[in-house]
């Protein structure tokens, strides 16, 4: 069996340049003809440079958490996660579809990297529940590496380096995964200074000296600042390196260039590197887990849902003063309604950016539990169990103004067969009085035509209601009808739409053929009506169907961007397989 596909998940502060290098690995992976599969989970972000499989941005709406909870723009991204990780399972379900050969085409090269942006704010992702959960579930699936990325001409001196080391330490202790520590910018600063210090405390000393001759550290004859007149600071600073020595051996380090893509081969090669690492020492604990997961699912839910819960407590989500929780879609699949029901829009869309770190973290204590939204884990949270089926990822709404546009459709349609079948069969003498150029009583045979083309247009205006489900076929129908095809209720609601959508447009291309030629005003109405419905169908052939391409929310083609569970477009694109 071929080695399982390695993901690197790119943490680092606001401004690093985790955006940059994802874009320039994607990149260099597409020049090796290896696509990998990526993943956005970012939700404040206003727009990625790469193409992205699953967009966090594409199921969960974080500018109308933040407003539907009383939240800041941590709070709402943290949450944004919470809702995100209770489909966890879902989303490494279908990675290791997406990432499994493909029997059907063996000769395809099968997704060797998955690739994960993660928010600005570090610490929400690092330090939260759902980040936790998505970083052990995704171990346990697969060779997980992160990849520390540091600005490096801001970790040119002693003590920002330092700092960045013990984040870095940091995160290694909290995710206890094999980790790179990528020093980005190395067009702007050569990244060597940090290799130096981390391998040879001497020259770490030695610039740490210079730095407090030079009184970077508010030492004597110091310019002042934190721990000014003490010299408190060197003497930390260089306990701390001997510290971080074992730390450091732990570790693979590449200078690279998001913006030159220098280093970049580099980086891969300690990849490869970290994902032996991780398959030596990680393996028997990824396989315990693996095990563990399958026989406790439901209890390890239990407990994810605990953990979200603690999170949801510490995030501000249950502010006494606020509204309470408006019914929402926060979660994955309530997202997907929400999209169609266009009652959200994407916060960031009007431009106003909150992924730039200036904002101070917004955990407030919490005054006690928020029954909405835990419900809403909880709900969610049980609905991860199985694998997405098709009808889970579809596209299309079961909810909301959609479904209201397509009903509308189908009994415009079904009107407007109506009345051209009410006046055939109600007066064919006229109807065949206004097609004959001579003037004489139509015969009984003209007759018997007209009315039976009524019927037959009569009969396909029933059809067109009964097949797309506007009306169901049983009582026992409560749920209203989708357009998807896996649809048991409507399974031929998608043709029904296409075709009868096809038919609008040729009768309407054919009136105004006619309207052309004769210039009559009846023609004019019918190229009116038939242009009207045949637009609307197509809108919900494009928009309202699980076949549709089209983000109503970003306008973005979903074959190139993606919902995590209805990709499958997406997928094929970037593996190059006719299916996966
Ligand atoms: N000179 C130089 N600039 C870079 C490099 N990588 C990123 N930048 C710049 O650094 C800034 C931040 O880059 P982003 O990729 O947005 O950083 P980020 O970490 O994703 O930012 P957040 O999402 O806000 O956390 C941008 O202005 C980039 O152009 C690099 O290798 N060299």
């Amino acid at each position: 069996m071929a080695s399982p596909a390695v993901s690197v998940v790119c943490v680092g502060m606001a401004g690093s340049g985790k955006t940059t290098f994802m874009q320039r690995i994607n990149s260099h992976l597409h020049s090796k003809k290896t696509v990998p599969y990526v993943m956005n989970l970012d939700p404040a972000v206003h727009s990625v440079p790469f193409e992205s499989n699953i967009d966090i941005r594409d199921s969960i709406n974080y500018k109308e958490v933040m407003k539907q909870y009383n939240l800041g723009p941590n709070g709402g991204i943290l949450t944004s996660l919470n809702l995100f990780a209770t489909k966890v399972d879902q989303i490494i379900a279908l990675l290791e579809k997406r990432t499994a050969p493909n029997p059907e085409t063996p000769s395809a090269k099968p997704i060797e990297h998955i690739l994960v942006d993660t928010p600005g704010q570090i610490e929400v992702f690092v330090w939260s529940a759902s980040g936790s959960i998505f970083l052990e579930t995704l171990a346990s699936s697969f060779p997980t590496v992160i990849a520390y990325i540091i600005d490096t001409p801001r970790a040119s001196s002693t003590s920002t380096f330092m700092s960045n080391m013990l984040y870095a330490c940091s995160i290694l202790y909290k995710t206890k995964l094999p980790m790179i520590l990528v020093f980005n910018k190395t067009d702007v600063k050569d990244a060597e200074f940090a290799k130096e210090w981390m391998t040879d405390f001497d020259k770490f000393q030695a610039a740490l000296r210079e730095e407090e001759e030079a009184g970077a550290f508010g030492g004597e004859g110091g310019a002042g600042g934190f721990g000014a007149g003490s010299g408190y600071m060197g003497s930390l600073l260089n306990s701390m390196s001997l510290m971080l020595e074992e730390f450091y051996r732990h570790l693979s380090v590449v200078g690279v260039s998001s913006m030159t893509g220098d280093g970049i081969d580099e980086f891969f090669e300690a990849v490869e590197t970290k994902r032996q690492e991780f398959e030596r020492d990680y393996k028997p604990e990824l396989e315990r887990k693996r095990k563990e997961r399958e026989e406790q699912k439901s209890s390890q839910r239990e407990l994810e849902l605990g953990k979200l819960m603690k999170d949801m407590s510490v995030s501000g989500s249950a502010r006494k003063d606020r509204k309470g929780p408006e019914t929402g879609p926060e979660t994955v699949s309530e997202a997907e309604d929400e999209e169609e029901d266009e009652i959200i829009k994407r916060g960031l869309a009007d431009g106003e950016d909150f992924s730039d770190g200036d904002y101070e973290y917004d955990y407030r204590p919490s005054a006690g539990d928020d029954e909405g939204l835990s419900d809403r884990y909880k709900q969610a949270l049980s609905g991860s169990q199985s694998v997405p089926s098709e009808a889970d990822s579809s596209f299309a709404s079961k909810y909301g103004p959609t479904r209201k546009v397509f009903r509308a459709y189908t009994y415009s349609t079904a009107g407007w067969l109506s009345l051209q079948s009410l006046t055939l069969i109600a007066g064919p003498s006229m109807v065949v009085a206004m097609l004959l150029d001579e003037t004489r009583p139509a015969s009984s045979i003209e007759i018997y035509f007209a009315r039976c083309l009524g019927f037959s247009l009569l009969t396909i205006a029933i059809l067109t209601v009964m097949l797309t489900g506007s009306i169901p076929l049983t009582s026992s129908i409560s749920e209203p009808v989708t357009t998807e095809e896996s649809d048991p209720k409507a399974p031929y609601a998608l043709p029904t739409l296409m075709i009868t959508s096809f038919f609008h447009s040729i009768s309407a291309f054919y009136a105004y053929t006619r309207y052309v030629t004769t210039g009559q005003g009846f023609f004019a109405v019918a190229v009116t009506g038939g242009s009207v419905l045949a637009s609307i169908g197509l809108w919900c052939v494009l928009f309202a169907s699980s076949d549709g391409k089209i983000s109503r929310k970003t306008g973005t083609d979903k074959r190139t961007t993606g919902f995590p569970f209805a990709n499958s477009e997406a997928a094929k694109k970037h593996a190059g397989k006719k299916s996966l």
